[in-house]
């Protein structure tokens, strides 16, 4: 423990353990990739080790002062976020706020695997980039959401993943089968309730208990929220037409979770648009369509990188109503980043990555 280059064991065999860095270990996705890699196998029997654990103000000091839920690496001291600290490693995940990751990214290594929880590869349209981000736009990696139509084999072997957003994540999933499909028209509305750990942990008046408990609010609305156009980008793409996407984020006094309520025309029966959803999610590991009559909530899928989603119609309005969770932690942002790291190493996807909730 105290070491740089942690692994779970002794390092398995004669081959080179894996070799990890993590940018942003204080904040909240860094602290959860971190919760993630150390139940992964290939942490446990020795061939990944934990290397550089990097933060901004707060290099210098302890991971456990930040995440005392972290035991084995509350020793660790937290390295400045530079190329000299996290080079010469195989993969390098970034936890940083927007904007910081290509000035990161375009000195590492070719071939280091970086995985980037933030926005700033998620969008191909450097003109929605500069919309809603105000900045030049760096560019456009692989999109870390391999349940998405052809998301998948874009990961396999990738050496640079952009990690989508939490919202993007639970919307896009939500409404993929449908859109695929055709069986909607291209219009849709998400409503999506967030916990607050959604916002980062760096303080905001806004965010304060005072402020949010016994308070339900809604943000970003009007189409004025920057995963507006992530969304949209995904549903355009596997509709091979415009959808026209209105979003609205809430925020709600919970820590975790986030639960998208997302409708779309229709003229199909609940049963048919029933049968899509399970035939497209049939042999997804993590992405569960959930019985008739039983519907999801956020407090089943806290520390899970399940996603969990109930389908049916609401006849009198011509509507599908697809409704979904997510822990905008895990499968959100940092189970979403594992698995695509499994991917991009040829590891079993599912590794370290459970479907088993915290509840209640
Ligand atoms: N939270 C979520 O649900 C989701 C987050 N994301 C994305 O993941 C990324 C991290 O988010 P999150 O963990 O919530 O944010 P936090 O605010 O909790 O953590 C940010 C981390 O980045 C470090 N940092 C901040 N500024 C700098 C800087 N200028 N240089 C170096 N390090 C810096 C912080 O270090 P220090 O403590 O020293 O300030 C901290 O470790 C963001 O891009 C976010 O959008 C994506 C999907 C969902
Ligand atoms: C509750 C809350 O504030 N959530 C964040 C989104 C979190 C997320 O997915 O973030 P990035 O796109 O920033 O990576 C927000 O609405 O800005």
């Amino acid at each position: 423990m105290g070491t740089s280059g942690d692994s779970g064991a002794s390092a398995a065999g004669n081959r080179s353990p894996i070799k990890v860095a993590l940018a942003g270990a204080s904040g909240y996705a860094g602290g959860e990739i971190l919760r993630l890699l150390l139940g992964h196998p290939a942490y446990r029997d020795g061939s990944l080790v934990i290397g550089a654990l990097t933060a901004g103000g707060n290099a210098g000091t302890t991971l456990g002062s930040h995440h005392p839920h972290l035991l084995p690496l509350a020793d660790r001291v937290l390295g400045q976020t530079d190329i000299e600290t996290l080079s010469g490693h195989d993969v390098v995940f970034l936890g940083l706020p927007h904007g910081n990751s290509a000035e990161i990214a375009e000195q590492l290594a070719e071939s280091t695997v970086i995985i980037d929880c933030g926005a700033d590869f998620r969008l191909t349209d450097s003109d929605d980039w500069e919309k809603y981000y105000k900045s030049p736009h760096a560019g456009s990696w692989p999109y870390g959401l391999p349940e998405l139509p052809g998301g998948r084999d874009k990961l396999v072997g990738a050496t640079r993943i952009a990690v989508p957003g939490c919202y993007p994540t639970v919307s896009s999933l939500a409404l993929a089968p449908a859109v695929t499909a055709g069986i909607v028209e291209p219009r849709v509305t998400i409503v999506a309730v967030s916990g607050t750990t959604g916002a980062g942990r760096a303080p905001k008046a806004d965010l304060l208990g005072s402020e949010v408990m016994g308070s339900v609010r809604a943000y970003g609305v009007g189409g004025a929220h920057r995963h507006t156009p992530e969304i949209k980008q995904n549903l355009s793409a596997i509709a091979g037409t415009d959808v026209t996407v209105s979003f609205t984020p809430v925020l709600a006094p919970m820590p975790r979770g986030i639960l998208a309520t997302c409708t779309a025309p229709t003229t199909a029966s609940a049963d048919e648009i029933r049968t899509v959803y399970e035939k497209a999610y049939a042999d997804e590991p993590f992405v569960h369509v959930l019985p008739e009559g039983q519907l999801p909530q956020t407090g089943a899928v806290v520390g899970s990188n399940a996603v969990q989603i109930a389908v049916t119609v609401d006849a009198d309005a011509g509507l599908l109503v697809a409704i979904a969770a997510i822990d905008n932690l895990t499968k959100g942002t940092a189970g979403g980043a594992v698995q695509s790291m499994n991917l991009a190493l040829g590891l079993p996807e599912t590794d370290g990555l459970s479907t088993v909730g915290v509840a209640p």
